[in-house]
This record gives structure tokens, C-alpha cells and sequence, in this order.
């Protein structure tokens, strides 16, 4: 057996737990190892198993516990730690956002104090999910596994309940039957099955259409507050660029404030049905590309164009968009980003350039786990 081996075997006894660090861990160190631990609580004393191990770093499982803090709370869900979606049930949903903002001002120390935070209800939010099915097991992987673990899929907190098995009509039920991956998303008129079929929604009076396959972000609640926030740092008859636009639901949404749009995207049927989406909302002057952001140049129409929207995939940015965000006429730059640690990356390149942040803002779209949205503002003259 190699040291991997005889490590995963491990458990740890009497491990007190450190500081929260990112990615819903809490470090500590034990025989000159460094070890993040998931499931505890600062300041706990706890047994750990291992579940994987890296040159440096060892990760772990909170098993037993031998002194807890206070402000830990009942566990609402019979999966948590064993599914590995959330991190986070064990203390209260306020102390997480208070968690996640000071990771975040770790991240930007000069927003320490101006911080602001969007966040809505701790359950249920998921408009889709992603079930798997083996054997008639349908569920969510055990952490780290290929085995099922059913009892999410009859049960998960954090995912819309009309998208939960037991609550699926018969219809539906027939339809994914012999089906590996079950993609289930709420649309206007029920529920699609989104790998193979469109999901259409409204937002206020904008009607959206996402193709099978589609990007859709996927908190219901914080859809419409994160689009106002967006609007907020638009003015009227505005020219933008928008990055990674999907189906188009960002400019879509802020219609009122835009004179002219160009859309740039890779999903070919999603810059098809950005298109359709204009027209349906009846916006003549919105224009979508279909481009590969990370290889292709920029094209040149887009230089001249003031405000930029871009929101990335979790890879951020490239340097090469970086410098043509840098060169070209950019005013404004609206970043909304699903991974903190590359924004700050691409927030310090973008800062060569003359850019500075004007708002930051932490979208809890993630609650319960560790993942989080930020939203960046960033200006130059
Ligand atoms: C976070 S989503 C944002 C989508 C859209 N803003 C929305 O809210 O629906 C990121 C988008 O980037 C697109 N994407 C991924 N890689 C890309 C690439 N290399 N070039 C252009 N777009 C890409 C994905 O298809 C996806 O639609």
C-alpha cells in the first residue's frame, strides 16, 4: 500500500480545527501537515477521515466530535458530507454570508467595509438540477464516488421541490426512465428536460429562450435582484459589449437602458437563440457573434464600444482579453464572476489598464455550499 493509500485509511483523532479558509474548509495542522477539514467549526476538537491527499496539502471529513462550539446548529439534511454539495448546513445561513463577505474582503482588503451582499432564501432555490440514475438509483454522487446516494433526490434542500423524483409527473417520469443524466430545469410551462429541450421564462415582461444545452443561471430568487443591480450601473442608450452573454438574458433584461448590443458567445445554438430572443423582445439593434472568447480575437467592431458586460465562465478572463478590454474604449466594465479568486486575478490585470472598482457586491446564488456570484463595477476616465 503507497502513502496515498494508507492515508485514505487514516483517521485523525482530537484535531482542532483552524480558521475558515476558502472553499468551506477550516485549516489545521497535524505532523507538520497542512489539513483542510471540512464539516467542523473553528475552535471544534473532532476526529477527521481523509479523503484525499496532495503533496502538500491533505483534505478531510469531520467524523466524530469531541468539543463543539456553540454556534454550531442541528443538520437539516441526512446527506450533508456525504453528497458533497453543501458545506455549509451546520451553522446558521447568517453566519455563512458573514463567512463568505470576509473571504471576499480577504480577496479585496480596500472593500473590507463597503462590501454589499445580495442574497434571498437559503433553500429551494435551484431551478434545475442534475440527477443520476444507475440501476433505478437516482440521485446525486456520494462525495468523491460513482455510487448514488437516492436519498437526494427525494429529499435535497437546496433545489426547487418540483424538481425533486417523487414530485415529477408521470409524463416526465416516462420520459427519463432509461436515462444516465437526468437534466430537469423549470420553464414557463413546467419542467424541461434540458438536455434535450428548450426551456423558455420570463423575466418581468422579457421573454427568454434557452436552447437544449443552454447556460441558465440557476438561482430563482436572485435572478431578478442581481439583473437590477446590473441595470443600476447602466444609464440610458447605452452601447455595450456583452462576453459571454449565453442566450443573451443580461442585455435582454436591461433593454431599457441599451441603444445597441453586441453579444459575443460560443455555444453556437445559444448565440442562435440570443438572436431569436432579440426579435422576440423586439430588439433590432442587439447583434450576436458566435466566437471562441479564449482563442479568437475580439473583433474590431467591439473597440469603440463604452460599456463592456462580461460573465465568464469560472476560468475568468484571458490575458489576451484583458489588453483588448485595456485598448479599447472602455469606460465601464461590468464583471460578474462565479469564481472570486480568478476576478481578483483578472481585477489586478484590469487595473494596469486604468480600471477601478467602483462596487462590489457578494450574489449569494449558492446558498449552502460554498460557491458564491460577485458582482465587480469598475470605471476609468
Ligand atoms: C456564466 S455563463 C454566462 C451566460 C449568460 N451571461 C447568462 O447569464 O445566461 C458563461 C457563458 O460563457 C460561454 N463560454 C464558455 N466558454 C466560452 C468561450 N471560450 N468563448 C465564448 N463563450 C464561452 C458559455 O457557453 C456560457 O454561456
Amino acid at each position: 500500500m503507497n502513502n496515498e493509500e494508507l492515508a485514505l485509511r487514516m483517521v485523525i483523532e482530537d484535531l482542532e480545527l483552524g480558521k475558515w479558509v476558502q472553499n468551506g474548509f477550516t485549516i489545521s495542522h497535524w505532523d507538520g501537515r497542512t489539513i483542510f477539514v471540512i464539516g467542523g467549526i473553528p475552535g471544534e476538537i473532532v476526529d477527521i477521515k481523509i479523503d484525499k491527499t496532495t503533496k502538500q496539502e491533505w483534505f478531510g471529513t469531520v467524523i466524530r466530535f469531541k468539543q463543539t462550539k456553540s454556534n454550531r446548529i442541528s443538520v437539516d439534511c441526512p446527506s450533508f458530507l456525504s453528497c458533497g454539495g453543501c458545506s455549509y448546513r451546520h451553522i446558521s445561513y447568517q453566519e455563512e454570508l458573514t463567512i463568505k463577505k470576509s473571504l471576499l474582503a480577504d480577496r479585496f482588503p480596500k472593500w473590507k467595509d463597503s462590501l454589499s451582499l445580495i442574497s434571498g432564501s437559503e433553500n429551494h432555490y435551484r431551478n434545475n438540477v442534475q440527477w443520476k440514475q444507475k440501476k433505478k438509483e437516482v440521485g446525486f454522487y456520494k462525495k468523491g464516488s460513482h455510487d448514488i446516494d437516492s436519498r437526494t433526490s427525494q429529499f435535497c434542500l437546496t433545489v426547487d421541490p418540483r424538481l425533486l423524483l417523487s414530485n415529477l409527473s408521470k409524463e416526465i417520469q416516462n420520459k427519463i426512465k432509461h436515462t444516465k443524466d437526468i437534466l430537469l430545469r423549470l420553464s414557463h410551462s413546467g419542467i424541461s428536460i434540458y438536455d434535450r429541450e428548450e426551456t423558455e421564462f420570463f423575466l418581468k415582461e422579457t421573454i427568454i429562450r434557452i436552447p437544449k444545452g443552454g447556460f441558465s443561471q440557476i438561482n430563482q430568487f436572485l435572478l431578478i435582484p442581481w439583473l437590477d443591480k446590473i441595470c443600476s450601473y447602466l444609464s440610458t442608450n447605452e452601447m455595450v459589449a456583452e462576453l459571454f452573454c449565453g442566450s443573451g438574458m443580461i442585455g435582454l433584461y436591461a433593454q431599457k437602458h441599451i441603444e445597441k448590443l453586441i453579444g459575443l458567445e460560443s455555444h453556437p445554438l445559444s448565440i442562435k437563440f440570443a438572436n431569436l430572443n432579440a426579435s422576440a423582445n423586439n430588439l433590432k439593434q442587439y447583434s450576436y457573434i458566435c466566437t471562441n472568447l479564449y482563442k479568437d480575437p475580439i473583433p474590431v467592431s467591439l473597440m469603440k464600444v463604452s460599456t463592456w458586460i462580461v460573465n465568464p465562465p469560472r476560468s475568468g478572463l484571458s490575458k489576451d482579453i484583458n489588453a483588448s478590454i485595456g485598448k479599447s474604449q472602455c469606460k465601464k466594465l461590468i464583471y460578474s464572476s462565479c469564481n472570486a479568486a480568478t476576478l481578483q486575478r483578472d481585477l489586478i490585470e484590469l487595473e494596469t489598464f486604468g480600471f477601478q472598482i467602483e462596487d462590489l457586491v457578494l450574489v449569494d446564488f449558492f446558498p449552502r455550499t460554498h460557491h458564491f456570484e460577485v458582482l465587480a463595477l469598475l470605471v476609468r476616465d
